[in-house]
């Protein structure tokens, strides 16, 4: 998309109602993906939704001989990775800045061929979001690791071996890594300090239906038993819950009511919790979860985002759409990422009262205090919104754009919406499904 085809006019001050549904989760789908690499037979994965990501992904897989292609449900890939080869570099580099996934390429690839090359990396731009946990880990595990202009080259001399790891934060991507190395490195590995999302246990269990031997302990422990062959998997991707919270926000901020088919409540019972304490309202059925506005004041809270199983950072900025609407003070302090409230200052510009602290706003150590990083809030509630101009700077505060506009008086003029395809599916047509009234230029 370029031009004006990247703008989307939003007229606001309609409640969202109706029904949309979410799929596969964004953090899940394109791993699992990856992880078809490891298998000596094909893979069958469903529930995948039609993202940016996983078209990404998609590419990379096939440029280095894996055949992908539909399978027998909508929503169903079936990947064959019976001949992987090497890829032309410069096609890999075609997909330089695209998303973060390819650095996960670097173990499948590390044993399938005995070497991988990275291109610069995407995602969003919320902080600095260095690699350097990955190369790390992949050096225990025997890689080496060369940095020339255009990516990371790396080569495994000989088999790779398990390794005793600590992550020095339990980072998402890192945690998925070692994951994704160790189940066919030679002997054992023991990850301390993991990240355990529920994407990451589902990646765990993608990997035990391929023949791996992986345990969790409580303590954020990750054990894992290299095995020297894998076989296919056949598996149903977990639910977005990233996706499910942001229209919960939007049902919240705009006063409506929307079910969220496909929605699953044991991955989302911290945001459940967060969304009464803000005076939201949620019923759960077999199906899905409906999220509504019951009426009457939204009540400021005090937010810290966490790792799992605290306050997924990913749904915060479109709960501080809704924040804007609560009465009294809300404070959030962002712990995971040390830029992830630039996106407030459209808000304020909207008519919202936002303000920025570079200290701790909360009782979690947090690694950005001392650092001069803006990242604690404090929204002063409720504030009506009115429509502006607005250009998307990420994902999550992208979609939070929408939900502004939409809870917004007159009409906002979004631009750079394409962003969004990165992890929302189809939500141009969900949009006014729920009736929202947009239209392009
Ligand atoms: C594709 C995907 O799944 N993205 C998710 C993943 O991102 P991603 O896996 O990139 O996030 P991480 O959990 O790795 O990052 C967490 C923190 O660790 C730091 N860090 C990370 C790696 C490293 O080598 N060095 C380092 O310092 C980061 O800068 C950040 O401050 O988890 C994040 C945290 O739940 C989510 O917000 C993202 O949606
Ligand atoms: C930060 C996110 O994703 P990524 O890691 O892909 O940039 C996100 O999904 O909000």
């Amino acid at each position: 998309m370029t031009g004006t085809d990247d703008v989307l006019l939003v007229h606001g001050g309609t409640p969202l109602e109706g029904e949309i549904r979410v799929r596969g989760a964004k953090n899940l789908v394109p791993k699992a993906m990856v992880a078809a690499l490891l298998g000596s037979e094909p893979s069958r994965l469903r529930n995948v939704p039609e993202i940016r990501d996983v078209r990404v992904v998609r590419g990379l897989l096939e440029l280095h001989g894996v055949t992908v292609r539909g399978g027998e449900e909508p929503g169903e890939l079936v990947l064959d990775p019976s001949h992987v080869e090497s890829a032309n570099v410069a096609d890999i580099d075609a997909h330089a800045g695209s998303s973060r996934i390819p650095i996960l390429f670097c173990g499948p690839l590390l044993h399938r061929l005995g070497h991988a090359f990275i291109p610069g990396l995407g995602g969003c731009d919320i902080g600095g979001r260095p690699v350097n946990f990955h190369f790390d880990v992949l050096r225990e595990f025997g890689a080496t690791i060369e940095k020339r202009a255009d990516g990371q080259y790396l080569e495994a001399p000989q088999r790779l071996r398990g390794c005793k790891i600590e992550l020095p934060y339990p980072s998402v991507g890192s945690t998925e890594q070692v994951l994704l190395t160790a189940v066919l490195a030679e002997g054992v590995t023991e990850l301390s300090n993991a990240a355990v999302e529920p994407e990451i246990e589902d990646l765990i269990c993608v990997l035990q239906k391929m023949g791996a031997i992986i345990s969790m302990d409580t303590d954020r422990t990750i054990r894992v038993t290299g095995v020297d062959k894998l076989g296919g998997y056949n598996h149903r991707a977990l639910p977005d819950r990233l996706e499910a919270a942001s229209w919960a926000s939007a049902a919240l901020a705009t006063e409506g009511s929307v079910y969220v088919r496909g929605a699953s409540q044991r991955e989302m019972v911290t945001f459940l919790n967060t969304y009464r304490k803000v005076g939201g309202a949620f019923e759960v059925d077999d199906d899905g979860i409906r999220f509504w506005h019951p009426g009457g004041a939204l009540d400021a809270i005090a937010l810290e985002t966490d790792v799992h199983p605290g306050f997924q950072t990913d749904w915060q900025q479109p709960l501080v759409v809704a924040l804007t609407q609560a009465s009294g003070l809300s404070i959030v302090h962002e712990t995971v990422y040390e830029s992830r409230l630039g996106f407030t200052s459209a808000l304020n510009q909207m008519g919202a009262h936002i303000q920025l602290y570079r200290e701790c706003l909360g009782g979690m150590p947090c690694r950005f205090g001392q650092r001069n990083f803006l990242h604690s809030a404090v929204v002063s509630g409720p504030t009506k919104l009115q429509g502006s101009d607005l250009v998307i700077p990420d994902l999550r505060g992208g979609f939070s754009y929408l939900i502004a506009a939409l809870a917004a008086q007159g009409t906002s003029r979004v631009h750079g919406i394409d962003l969004i395809n990165r992890g929302y599916e189809n939500f141009m047509e969900k949009l006014p499904a729920l009736g929202a009234r947009v239209d392009t230029p």
